[in-house]
């Protein structure tokens, strides 16, 4: 298969099969070897804040107490609904995630890296398009990530 961020497509003129850079949209002849370089990437997330987050409140709660096990016991159980397709990501982040971004069902919008803590790009960049994170810690709390773009 293609390296990720790439894609074929054969010349309307001369017939050939050329390969598409999905991020920068430029076309070559040679078929790639290595995955196109994202730059920037969008991302959604669930944070559920704990007791050690570095700043322990949200628009949900004013000082927030629990531990981070419950945390992460909390988020798994938001992981499993959507992976069972029983709750929408975007449905869970508006009404349980500890970050600003849950009024926007949780999307962070486009950020390159050196934007966002080293824990939470390292996971984000690692995501194909589509694709849901394992729980992630930084110091804001533990997060689920989902890649859109
Ligand atoms: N570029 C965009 N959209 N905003 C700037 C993000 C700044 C960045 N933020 C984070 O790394 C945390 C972890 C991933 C998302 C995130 C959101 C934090 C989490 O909440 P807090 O711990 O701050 O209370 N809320 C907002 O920033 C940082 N370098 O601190």
């Amino acid at each position: 298969p293609l390296p990720d961020g790439w894609e074929m497509r054969t010349s309307r003129s001369t017939g050939m099969t050329y390969f598409l850079n999905m991020y920068t949209k430029k076309s070559q002849w040679e078929r790639p070897e290595a995955p196109a370089d994202p730059g920037e990437i969008r991302c959604s997330h669930i944070l559920v804040k704990h007791a050690e987050s570095r700043r322990p409140s949200s628009w949900r709660e004013e000082t927030i107490t629990r531990t981070k096990e419950e945390a992460m016991e909390l988020l798994k159980g938001y992981r499993k609904q959507i992976v069972s397709n029983d709750a929408a990501f975007a449905d869970l982040a508006s009404k349980y995630s500890d970050c600003s971004s849950a009024k926007r069902g949780g999307d962070l919008g486009l950020f390159g890296r050196g934007q966002m803590q080293q824990p939470f790009e390292e996971e984000a960049y690692k995501l194909k398009v589509g694709q849901l994170s394992k729980p992630v810690e930084t110091e804001s709390g533990v997060h689920i990530i989902l890649r859109t773009v």
